[in-house]
């Protein structure tokens, strides 16, 4: 039965912060929905309320209203099949690679198993740290770091991965090289994926739909469909697709950005 609910619901969803004269409603009535396996991105200019939607998501936060349901159930609160990824790998710095990789097992469970352990081997491998199992993060390069903290995410074999924004920090090259990895390697693994950029091209190059966030108070404006085929590359790059929907978003996000103004 489950298996025919999206993987993530969010209905008419109302977030209203502070009370009386202090009151400021961020969110009204933001809708959609997101399908199994699917890479969908929320893009929405700064403030408009696409970390609050995530902490909804991840059940660490309730919204005034509405509901969101993940793999047909009402959020009650954080669940282990849903794993948030940040702008900043947020390391321990006295752990070396493999331990924190490790660490959402660690913490839960005590020390890990023979196989976790092999596995969590695999996914450091499988990020492209193959060898640096022992090493420290402080010897790692940023993007390096934000490839473990992409297989921690992964070692619980989550269904659902939200990643906000978490090629923000790195520059351009990488960022572009990083997210096609990322791409490839949780296809691979089946998640569900939502990312949260304010990146038109980044949102393209990666999604199935793409989601526009806007007004204020905010909700979703605009679905845009990317009609590329997988796995994506940098040979994406250059696909006439690509172009067309940049330029379709470019247009929805100037039309918002107008509007804002003419408010
Ligand atoms: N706990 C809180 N109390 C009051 N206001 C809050 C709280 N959390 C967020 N806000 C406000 O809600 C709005 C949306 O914040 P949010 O962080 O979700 O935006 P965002 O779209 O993720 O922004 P950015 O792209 O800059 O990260 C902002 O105006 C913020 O100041």
């Amino acid at each position: 039965m489950l298996a025919a609910e999206p993987a993530i619901a969010c209905d008419g969803i109302v977030k209203v912060f502070g009370s009386g004269t202090d009151a400021l409603t961020i969110l009204r009535d933001a809708s959609f929905v997101v399908r199994h396996q699917e890479f969908v991105s929320i893009l929405g200019s700064s403030g408009s309320g696409k970390s609050t939607l995530f902490r909804f998501i991840a059940g660490l936060l309730k919204p005034t209203s509405g509901h969101i349901k993940i793999l047909g159930r009402e959020v009650e609160g954080p669940r282990d099949d849903v794993t948030l990824m940040f702008q900043n790998p947020t390391l321990f710095p006295w752990m070396s690679v493999l331990d924190n990789v490790l660490f959402p097992i660690s913490y839960r469970f005590g020390r890990p198993t023979r196989e976790q352990q092999a596995y969590a081997r695999d996914l450091i491998a499988t990020v492209g740290l193959a060898g640096k199992e022992k090493f420290s993060p402080s010897q790692l390069s940023g993007g390096m770091q934000q490839r473990v903290a992409l297989a921690r995410s992964l070692v619980r074999h989550p269904r659902i991965i939200l990643l906000d924004e978490p090629f923000s920090a790195l520059d351009e090259m990488l960022r572009e090289n990083l997210a096609i990895d990322v791409h490839r390697i949780l296809s691979k693994a089946e998640c569900t994926v939502v990312l949260v950029t304010h990146s038109i091209s980044e949102a393209v190059l990666l999604s199935d739909r793409v989601l526009i966030l806007a007004g204020a108070p905010a909700s979703i404006t605009d679905v845009v469909a990317v009609d590329l085929p997988r796995p994506r590359t940098v040979a994406t790059l250059d696909h006439p697709a690509y172009a067309d929907a940049c330029r379709t978003l470019r247009a929805a996000m100037r039309r918002n950005f107008q509007e804002a103004a003419d408010v």
